[in-house]
């Protein structure tokens, strides 16, 4: 059965729906988190409610909103009381859980209040008391609590810096941590000695625990010697706030406390589960696929790299699968995840999504029953309001036809513009989550 282009694009978003519906963090806190009774199991660990005395939620993330609220509906009654810090409407309803609103990805006031109402309910609880901890992506900005001597200017002007310099995240937040009172690991040492359960939604390539939010509730294998490390590497050294660069100066000569390691002892009261992540989305996303009639081919989770020459690679499988049929015959729907990255070229409006898609479009100009879509999975690519974009083998041509030329779109770094005259941009409006980009390539 051929099925139209029509049928094909259809058919590619409701494969990025079921990706993004998979990792729903409502539904994945309420599926890790399930009560009868007295009784709570966590990802096969099972809690007695009788033994604690008081149940607190903190955290920090763009879908802690939704991460508490579905901790809210297992909890019900036996919840204290606690403090979660989101993105400026990032929200969702909750009835205990108190939210703060907050700036990201440059940290600010009201984040440092966040923070603070997080490390009150953390050194508040004790010996029997149970805190839940809510992580999800944009943490790190959303919970500044800078190292003494350290003041929020200071830090803002820091992560300009870092976000800046081409370093990457596990870099920015090895970074982080030791500029930090809370990350890497040091929020569970406030927690301690109360029981302590991390629930995360990773937004990280490789889901590493210890990178996510940068991980203020699991060891931190990194040191102030790879800071040292990093800032030569990216040359900040001369362009550090004075007071960031003596703390770095000070834990490298040892006089300032590392960042817990594995095997201290406030990590012995802790469990952390991934609720979501890349991987989640694209198996559920081939599950829709193969439901709709595509037998589907997962490359990988972990993509990474310009997002233009990624795009190139799918539109290049695209022509082996229509001329060849390798490595698999049609009808097929190939899928990938990660977070690309864009080497800007101009000063136009656009996300890696969005450039992904203008990539592939060139690239498979001319072939049939080809349709590629990139997406992000918070709903926002780059500072658009557009998700990301679906191309097929007809886009470049009806660009031509209104006289945009694909190539110097590219140039201007300009792909929303580009895919907005074509009405082909992906809107899915904020969706709460954030377990970074798919690339679906289907061929019918
Ligand atoms: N005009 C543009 N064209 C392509 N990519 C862009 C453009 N402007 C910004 N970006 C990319 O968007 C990225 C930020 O996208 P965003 O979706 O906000 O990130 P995240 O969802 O990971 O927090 C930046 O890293 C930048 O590379
Ligand atoms: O908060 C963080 O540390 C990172 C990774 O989780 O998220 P983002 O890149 O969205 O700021
Ligand atoms: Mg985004």
């Amino acid at each position: 059965m051929t099925r139209t282009i029509q049928q094909l694009r259809t058919d590619a978003r409701l494969i990025f729906d079921a990706g993004i519906a998979s990792v729903d963090p409502v539904a994945a806190v309420q599926k890790t988190v399930t009560r009868q009774g007295d009784f709570l199991s966590v990802a096969g660990e099972v809690y007695d409610l009788r033994q604690y005395a008081h149940v607190y939620v903190i955290g920090a993330g763009k879908a802690g909103a939704t991460m508490a609220q579905g901790l809210e509906n297992v909890l019900q009654d036996r919840l204290t009381a606690g403090a979660v810090t989101v993105k400026y409407d990032h929200v969702a309803p909750v009835t205990t859980v108190t939210l703060h609103e907050a700036g990201h990805p440059i940290p600010d006031a009201a984040g440092v209040r966040g923070a603070e109402a997080m490390m009150h309910f953390a050194q508040q609880a004790g010996e029997n008391d149970l805190v839940f901890c809510l992580l999800s992506g944009g943490g790190s900005a959303l919970s500044p609590a800078p190292s003494a001597g350290i003041t929020l200017e200071e830090k803002q002007q820091f992560t300009s810096l870092l976000l800046a310099c081409g370093a990457s995240i596990d870099e920015i937040n090895t970074l982080r941590k030791h500029l930090s009172r809370l990350k890497g690991g040091q929020l569970a040492r406030l927690v301690a000695p109360a029981r302590l359960i991390t629930l995360v939604l990773s937004d990280v390539v490789g889901d590493r625990l210890d990178v996510i939010a940068s991980g203020p509730t699991v060891p931190d294998a990194s040191t102030f010697t790879d800071c040292r490390e990093i800032v030569a590497r990216y040359r900040l050294m001369d362009q550090l706030p004075p007071s960031i660069r003596s703390h770095l100066q000070r834990g490298c000569a040892g006089q300032l406390p590392e960042t817990p390691k594995a095997g201290e002892p406030m990590f012995d009261r802790c469990q952390t589960v991934l609720i979501g992540s890349n991987r989640i989305a694209l198996q559920a996303a081939a599950q829709q696929a193969r439901d709709l009639g595509y037998p589907p081919l997962v490359l990988s989770s972990s993509i990474q790299g310009e997002a233009r020459e990624i795009a190139r690679v799918h539109a290049a499988m695209a022509h082996e699968i229509r001329q060849s049929g390798l490595p698999m015959s049609p009808p097929v729907c190939v899928l990938a995840g990660g977070e690309t990255t864009v080497t800007l070229l101009g000063q136009g409006k656009g996300g890696r999504n969005q450039e992904f898609a203008l990539a592939a479009a060139m690239d498979i100009d001319g072939l049939e029953g080809v349709v590629i879509l990139s997406g992000g999975t918070d709903g926002t690519d780059g500072p658009t309001d557009a998700a990301g974009a679906v191309a097929d083998g007809a886009t470049a041509r009806r660009a031509q036809a209104l006289g945009l030329n694909p190539e110097e779109v590219i140039q201007r770094s300009d792909s929303y513009s580009f895919f907005n005259a074509l009405d082909d941009l992906l809107f899915t409006g904020p969706t709460g989550t954030n377990v970074m980009d798919i690339y679906i390539l289907l061929v019918g």
